[in-house]
């Protein structure tokens, strides 16, 4: 089952649909239509935020699902999927995979023990990783999946530019796990560059399912582009 949910993925992208939080398309109708669009497109696979979206579109898709939970605490910059019962939950909602902060800042549950509840629920768990100390330390927690999701988004690996951490991907492409390479991939010719440098599978958020987001890179670029 993991083994399949794993070659349904390779050589393909997931489609991440977490629509700007509180804005007219954070619902969960338009959701499960965006991934089922997604999927209509080809994409292998989905990135859900939230336990009820996760099983909503669970029951219209047959594609594999990575499942998290964001939450903004008060004391740690960690969000994905911080506690046990987040991860219990999203499996419970039928995520195929689950993705948890796989750096190493400090968190509410052990990412240990959320690595193992979600093995041992017959589930992957996906580190979403910032550097490759993170992704190694999550090979050792049992983690089947290492992203490259939050490199550019720790006070450490902050460094301001638009563009994907592609050396990042290549390193990780040498750590003998699948790779997800996510963040930032916003054109096919980026997605596919991640794929050229080693990454299993890529992830495309905003580029797919944050409509103010692409609204807004065409807006300065015509603006911008308007000198007259
Ligand atoms: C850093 C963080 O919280 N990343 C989040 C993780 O779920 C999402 O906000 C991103 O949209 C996702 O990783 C896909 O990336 P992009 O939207 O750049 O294609």
């Amino acid at each position: 089952m993991t083994m399949q949910t794993l070659s349904h993925l390779k050589g393909g992208f997931v489609a991440s649909c977490q629509p700007v939080t509180g804005g007219p398309m954070d619902h969960t109708d338009i959701i499960v239509a965006m991934a089922q669009a997604a999927v209509n497109g080809g994409a292998s696979g989905l990135r859900i935020e939230g336990a009820e979206n996760v099983r909503a579109v669970r029951a219209a898709v047959d594609v594999p699902i990575i499942g998290i939970v964001k939450r903004d605490l008060p004391d740690t910059p960690v969000r994905i999927t911080p506690y046990l019962s987040d991860a219990i939950a999203l499996v419970d909602s039928g995520a195929d995979i689950v993705a948890y902060d796989g750096t190493s800042r400090p968190m509410p549950d052990a990412r240990q023990n959320i690595v193992r509840e979600v093995t041992d629920a017959g589930r992957i768990a996906m580190a979403d990783c910032s550097t490759v100390a993170d992704a190694k330390a999550a090979i050792a927690n049992g983690a089947g999946i290492i992203g490259t999701t939050l490199s550019g988004y720790t006070a450490d690996t902050d460094t301001g530019s638009e563009a994907p951490d592609l050396a990042l991907v290549q390193v990780f492409s040498g750590l003998g796990a699948f790779v997800m390479a996510e963040g930032r991939y916003n054109s096919p010719d980026l997605a596919r560059k991640a794929i050229e440098a080693g990454a299993d599978c890529v992830t495309v958020g905003s580029a797919i399912t944050r409509v103010e987001h692409i609204a807004g890179w065409f807006s300065a670029a015509v603006r911008d582009g308007f000198r007259r």
